[in-house]
């Protein structure tokens, strides 16, 4: 059985409208219009337990309604959606104590003049941990995000590095089967950014949780994520390993070549990329990178020469663009 199960899932958010001016804003008191927001579209996908994928889109592509979805916050149009084998939107007790949402933009609940510790107790009576669990996640906790120092301080006085890191370890203190993660290092400097995503890592790795995780910082999403679902005006244009969205959506590959000829000339072997002194890189046709490879080894004396894949942020550029022409070509 699968940890996350959505069937056919679908969201209309319903937009009031209306024109400008005074009169428009009386008639609307009157008569409200309203106009149709497909936000999702039929989006089907499972995730088995234990697994960490990343949920990748555009702007407006659906990503957060879909998790607030899963997360029991919104009740969907229509579609049939399981976490855990629950249905999150009844929000039972049991429910909510085994699935987290976490989102970056508000990493933290709305009580900003507590001390993060007396944050920690509060989760503690509202998710009924014994004081054994609670001391040893909380440790735990503690070690991996480096929490000791900010513990006894007020929630509001964090920086937002601070406010993540103690989001997350509040969210986790009742050790969550489910994480849905919501852009969790937006915002954040490198170095913050990487301890997070380490985190998680580590996070899902000692406990089996499952993750789900929308990130427009493609280091995230290449560090974490073996499986990737790219969601597109609503509905699924991807699933699949990383390597086969770069073959599907980035045609190209590249070679790196250091030779140790005089003065070689390898631009008739591919678009040059960059050239510093005897080294090259070139991008390739994917179809024609053996071939290519085998005329340089033949022509040239290689000292050293490596295919490499697309960066991921250069893979997902260009799957956005063959999206938008499809769209424009439809449309
Ligand atoms: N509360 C709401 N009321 C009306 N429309 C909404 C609401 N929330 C989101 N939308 C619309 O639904 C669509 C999907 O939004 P959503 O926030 O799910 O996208 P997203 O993929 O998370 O985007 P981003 O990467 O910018 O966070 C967008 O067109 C958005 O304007």
């Amino acid at each position: 059985m699968n940890a996350v199960e959505v069937e056919e899932l679908s969201m209309t958010y319903r937009v009031p409208v209306r024109d400008g001016g005074l009169v428009a804003a009386a008639r609307a008191l009157v008569r409200r219009q309203y106009r149709a927001v497909e936000a999702v579209r039929a989006l089907s996908f499972g995730i088995p337990a234990g697994q960490v994928v990343g949920f990748l889109g555009r702007n407006g592509a659906g990503k957060t309604t879909t998790l607030k979805i899963l997360a029991g916050i919104l009740h969907p149009t229509s579609g049939r959606v399981r976490v855990l084998d629950q249905v999150p939107w009844r929000r039972h007790n049991q429910y909510l104590r085994e699935i987290a949402l976490i989102r970056g933009s508000q990493p933290i609940g709305d009580a900003p003049e507590l001390t993060v510790l007396d944050s920690f107790h509060y989760q503690q009576v509202l998710y009924d941990i014994s004081d054994g669990e609670f001391r040893r996640n909380l440790a735990e906790l503690s070690e991996l995000l480096d929490l000791d120092s900010i513990l006894q301080r007020q929630v509001r006085a964090l920086s937002l590095g601070e406010r993540m890191r103690a989001g997350l370890a509040l969210a986790l203190v009742y050790r969550p089967k489910v994480l849905f993660l919501d852009e969790p290092t937006i915002g954040l400097d490198v170095s913050a950014a990487k301890t997070i995503r380490t985190f998680v890592a580590e996070y899902s790795a000692r406990t089996g949780a499952t993750v789900l995780l929308t990130s427009h910082t493609m280091a995230d999403v290449e560090s974490l994520c073996p499986r990737l679902i790219l969601v597109d005006d609503g509905a699924i244009a991807f699933d699949g390993r990383r390597d086969e969205l770069g073959a599907l959506f980035a045609p190209t590959k590249l070679i790196r070549v250091t030779v140790i000829d005089d003065d070689p000339d390898l631009s008739p072997y591919g678009e040059v990329l960059q050239r510093d002194g005897n080294q090259w890189l070139l991008r390739v046709a994917r179809d024609v990178v053996p071939a290519t490879t085998a005329r340089l080894l033949d022509r040239f004396a290689v000292a050293d020469l490596s295919v490499e894949e697309p960066s991921l942020e250069n893979v997902m550029d260009q799957a956005y663009r063959s999206l938008r022409q499809t769209k424009d070509l439809a449309s």
